[in-house]
């Protein structure tokens, strides 16, 4: 398995830029993957460190042999945490390029993709207890409903949550592929692969908590950065998009922003790009994957 087929990095120069990196700064990688991203830092990094995380084992493969880089298998959700373990309380920038990457995608058996025939897994941490397979076999009704309509934007997700609980009653769904097959008489004509791609997408959130662990990353996040250290978040959906931006720009997930007695905005990090940053034609066309990704670079309140 070779770092260049396992995940093609989006708006590498873009990200690193934005973490406007201090050679002798520590910096991390919320979401190592292929490394591709963390390449990038290491190359300008002089006496600096990197922490480079991800909770997939399958990512252990790509860790650089180089002693200013550490390697954290782990959720993000607890980037704290394991900070203060390896003695580091505070850090000048911080990467985080959400979701799955390609080698995730391209596993058949990993179960993320549409295309494949695989396990209903979805699981990006292979220890973790909830794959796909629990989610569609166990949850009730309206809970598939939510998910379905909140994480996917499915149009009929309160008829497809019907019929997958009277469906698993007679047989339970355990394939991919089986699971296409059914959605399928749900799908509208001609765009199939579109909406088995939202069930997917949908599943995918709720299997690895991605909404959750994404606002506590945030949180903590804002916590360890130094004064005017970086934070770079690259998303791929708008559900992402919207916690990163809410945060940055009004300094909290939902409601407005607040302002104090001289009208200053009250808020724990200040916008560096203006609206996101997005992939120009040229590397949408080399790697279609970057079509979607938006980039938010924001800079810790300095008090
Ligand atoms: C889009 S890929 C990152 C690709 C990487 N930037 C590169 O250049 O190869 C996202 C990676 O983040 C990991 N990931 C996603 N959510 C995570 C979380 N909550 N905690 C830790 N790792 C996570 C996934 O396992 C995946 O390997």
């Amino acid at each position: 398995m070779t770092a260049a087929v396992y995940h093609i990095p989006v708006m590498l120069a873009q990200c690193t830029e934005g973490l406007a990196i201090d050679p002798n700064g520590t910096y991390v990688d919320l979401t190592f993957g292929g490394g591709g991203h963390s390449r990038a830092i290491l190359n300008q990094l002089d006496r600096g460190h990197l922490y480079g995380f991800d909770q997939d084992e399958d990512a252990l493969a790509n860790v650089p042999d180089d002693p200013r880089f550490t390697f954290v298998q782990a959720n993000f959700r607890d980037l704290k945490k394991y900070l203060r373990l390896y003695g580091v309380k505070q850090v000048d920038g911080i990467l985080a390029d959400l979701g799955i990457s390609s080698h995730q995608i391209d596993e058949p058996s990993r179960g993320f993709s549409t295309r494949f025939q695989g396990e209903l897994d979805m699981r990006m941490n292979q220890s973790a207890a909830v794959s796909a397979k629990e989610v569609l076999n166990t949850y009730d009704e309206g809970k598939l409903h939510r998910i379905l309509g909140m994480y996917g934007e499915v149009k009929n997700a309160k008829t497809l949550a019907q019929a997958i609980v009277s469906e698993r009653n007679q047989s339970p769904f355990s394939s991919t592929e089986g699971f296409t097959a059914f959605l399928k008489k749900f799908a509208p004509r001609g765009k199939e692969f579109k909406y088995f791609a939202q069930v997917f997408q949908a599943l995918r959130i709720e299997v690895n908590d991605e909404m959750g662990a994404l606002e506590e990353m945030l949180l903590e996040a804002v916590e360890v950065l130094k004064p005017e250290g970086r934070l770079v978040v690259m998303s791929y959906h708008s559900l992402e998009d919207r916690l990163v931006k809410n945060l940055i720009q009004k300094g909290k997930f939902h409601g407005e922003l607040e302002k104090d007695f001289y009208g200053n905005p009250i808020r724990p990090l200040e916008p560096v790009s203006r609206g996101a940053v997005v992939a120009d034609a040229e590397e949408i066309e080399a790697n279609p994957r970057a079509r979607s990704a938006k980039l938010r670079i924001a800079k810790k309140v300095k008090l």
